[in-house]
């Protein structure tokens, strides 16, 4: 079902069902009442993805439904933001005419950002060569000119052709103060832009007069890391994707902050490196024991924190948690609620007119 017809109304009786659940998850935790953040009603998703269908030498975007999997034609998809629905109808009228740009092309991905800049991929079931990189810079061109500030890379099996730039720099306005985030093409990023600049104030707002450091597991390009450094002396994040890290790197100096410290490493391998159990090599030059934290923050992916890593969560005073999965969350709720109590909860409507909830949980020690 994609939202088009669904009037705000029907968006508030969602967000009150989700409050609900979140309410009855909770219950067993003696959670306070959530805050609730909302979702603009249309043009909140940052990033979207289409089928390609071809009828004769005509293109269009398809989704499937599903519960029906039926085929359904997609010509503005008031879900993605304005910059997405611009970008559509422009690059296939830029696409349609030329074959070698058409030919066997099923995909096309969508990343844009409230700044202006868009990446967009082109997906194929062919490998790609001289002749689709020439009509790529030309279109790419054309679609600049029109005013599009867009960046093209091409996708075929192990060929990855980018014309300038796999990334699009994202200007947030978090507290009053601009937030340069840059986002890589495939690497996570927060779906839904205003939605994310409230779970960043929110965060800054639970972690304010915070002691000490702060340790950081799943940062990503640093999207809290960096929101959060005014708050602590020093913040040590880490994140287990690569081009994640690069970005978080750039984000820091794009940023000038000077107290955070982004190291590549999973939760489950800084786990042991705080466990003693091995040594690292990308942790030379890093004393984890000079570290003074008293929070840690975890956003992990819907699986949530593994058995090692939620013991390991569990010996800080304060433990700041943000969820894509109520299910998994009130498992390590389960655990972390042994030792902690929820002393703030938070629903943030990431994913309007879909069940999926996003939740942040400040826990203290009892
Ligand atoms: C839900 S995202 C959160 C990212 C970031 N906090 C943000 O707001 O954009 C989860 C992140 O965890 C990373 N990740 C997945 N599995 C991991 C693991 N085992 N160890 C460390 N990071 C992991 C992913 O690459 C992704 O960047």
């Amino acid at each position: 079902m994609t939202p088009d017809n669904l009037p705000t109304a029907q968006y508030d009786a969602q967000l009150a069902e989700k409050k609900d659940r979140l309410v009855s998850i909770m219950a067993a935790f003696s959670a306070p009442e959530p805050e609730v953040f909302r979702s603009p009603v249309s043009h909140y998703r940052m990033r979207a993805e289409f089928r390609i269908w071809h009828d004769g030498d005509d293109i269009y975007h398809i989704m499937f439904d599903q519960a029906t999997k039926q085929r359904i034609r997609v010509d503005t998809f008031p879900a993605a933001s304005t910059l997405i629905n611009q970008a559509m109808p422009k690059l296939l009228e830029g696409i349609q005419p030329h074959k070698c740009l058409r030919h066997k092309l099923f995909q096309i991905d969508y990343l844009s950002t409230l700044s202006g800049e868009i990446v967009v991929s082109l997906l194929y079931h062919r490998q790609l060569d001289e002749e689709w990189q020439q009509h790529a810079q030309q279109l790419r061109d054309n679609l600049q000119a029109e005013g599009i500030n867009l960046q093209l890379i091409g996708r075929a099996s192990k060929q990855k052709i980018c014309l300038d730039r796999d990334y699009a720099d994202e200007r947030l306005m978090v507290s009053g103060r601009e937030m340069i985030y840059r986002q890589t093409e495939n690497s996570f990023t927060q779906p839904n832009a205003a939605v994310n600049i409230h779970m960043l104030e929110w965060a800054q707002n639970v972690t304010t007069n915070s002691q000490g450091d702060l340790l950081e597991l799943y940062c990503g390009n640093g999207n809290f890391s960096l929101a959060l450094a005014g708050n602590f002396n020093r913040v040590l994040a880490t994140e287990i994707a690569k081009p994640s890290v690069a970005a978080a790197q750039f984000n820091i100096s794009a940023n000038k902050i000077d107290n955070v410290q982004i190291i590549r490493m999973s939760a489950e391998e800084f786990t042991q490196a705080m466990q003693g159990v091995r040594e690292f090599n990308r942790l030379k030059g890093i004393d984890l024991s000079e570290y003074q934290c008293e929070t840690i923050f975890v956003d992990p992916p819907r699986s949530g924190l593994d058995e090692q890593t939620i013991k390991m969560v569990q010996a800080y005073p304060r433990i700041l948690y943000i969820s894509c999965n109520p299910e998994t969350l009130s498992e390590n709720l389960t655990i972390l609620s042994q030792t902690h109590q929820i002393t703030r909860l938070a629903l943030f409507d990431q994913f309007p007119y879909t069940h999926h909830m996003e939740c942040g949980v400040l826990l203290e020690k009892h």
